[in-house]
């Protein structure tokens, strides 16, 4: 069938998260990037028969901090390892009283408050202008609702995810202020990801586990990594069941995204073919290989 894909999920682990248990036929790869170092080797396997690349965000042994990611790199290395979607999975502070430590919460959206990143595959050579008005993928987002479902968590479909610098937690007058502006949870990895990810053609969605309340809450100690540490302890067994679950959802063969996210490039290219910078062009051979090649 033409435009049938056998889906590769590709498996961002945050905090506590740097390996995948009983995965089948698994294999540390390294995967090279012309856009640098990946946080490490790709983990490679199947879960109930589907085809898993799992990447712990910050390497194994948690090496690296939000800001020296390379998340072009493990964007592109993701590609070039075949995946066709992407399940964020982070750990992230509660903005929002209804949202306690434990809670899992289907993130739609973002905002980005990073400052000290790389955050396009698209640069002086070839300049391209994607739409991340909607930076989840729904259908992923179903997939991850009903596999929380499954497994019993307490999970809220939707809410706003502050992407803070870091690596410093906030002041309390930056957690009121980001309460204020109606963000539900904070962290410091999912952007520029998101955006790198709808770049790169890759449908994306995060399931963020619940750790703390941030500083902001009364009745609450300000958030430690200690007290981050033991939440993500404490859900581990949930949090590797949620994956279980929601893999083997994701696993059929399918058509094309109905969001979009797989032709997010179609209309973005600005400079014209006689203008681009061959040197950006083999760079960008696996992000946008797709329309390059038109
Ligand atoms: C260890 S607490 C702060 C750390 O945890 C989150 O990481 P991730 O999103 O990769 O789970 C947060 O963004 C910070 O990087
Ligand atoms: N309160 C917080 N702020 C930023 N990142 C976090 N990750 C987990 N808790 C966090």
């Amino acid at each position: 069938m033409g435009d049938t894909i056998e889906p590769v999920i590709g498996l961002i682990g945050g905090s506590g998260l740097y390996d995948i248990d009983g995965l089948e036929e698994r294999e540390w790869r390294k995967v090279g990037s012309p856009w640098g170092e990946p946080s490490d080797e790709l983990l490679f396997g199947r879960l109930g028969g589907v085809r898993v690349v799992f990447l712990p965000r910050h390497g194994r042994g948690h090496r690296m901090p939000p800001s020296a990611l390379n998340y072009r790199a493990n964007i592109d290395a993701m590609k070039r390892a075949g995946v066709t979607e992407i399940l964020s999975i982070s750990a992230v502070g509660s903005l929002n009283g209804d949202l306690p430590p434990g809670h899992f919460v289907i993130v739609d959206q973002f905002i980005d408050r990073t400052f000290a990143r790389a955050k396009s595959f698209f640069e002086t050579g070839c300049v391209a202008h994607v739409s991340v008005a909607h930076p989840v993928c729904p259908r992923l987002g179903d997939a991850a609702e009903e596999a929380a479902r499954q497994v019993g968590l307490k999970y809220r479909r939707g809410g706003t995810y502050l992407v803070m610098e870091g690596p410093q937690f906030s002041t309390k007058a930056e957690s009121e202020l980001y309460r204020a502006w109606g963000c539900d949870v904070i962290g410091m990895t999912n952007m520029p990801e998101a955006k790198l990810a709808r770049e790169a053609e890759l449908c994306y969605a995060t399931i963020a586990m619940v750790t703390d309340f941030d500083c902001w809450h009364p009745e609450h100690d300000h958030v430690t990594v200690d007290a981050v540490v033991k939440v993500m302890h404490a859900n581990a067994d949930r949090a590797r069941a949620l994956v279980k679950t929601v893999v083997p959802m994701l696993g059929a063969p399918r058509g094309p995204c109905p969001a979009g996210c797989d032709r997010a490039l179609e209309y973005a290219l600005v400079t014209p073919p006689e203008q681009r910078d061959p040197a950006l062009m083999a760079k960008l051979d696996a992000v946008a290989g797709r329309v390059l090649a038109k």
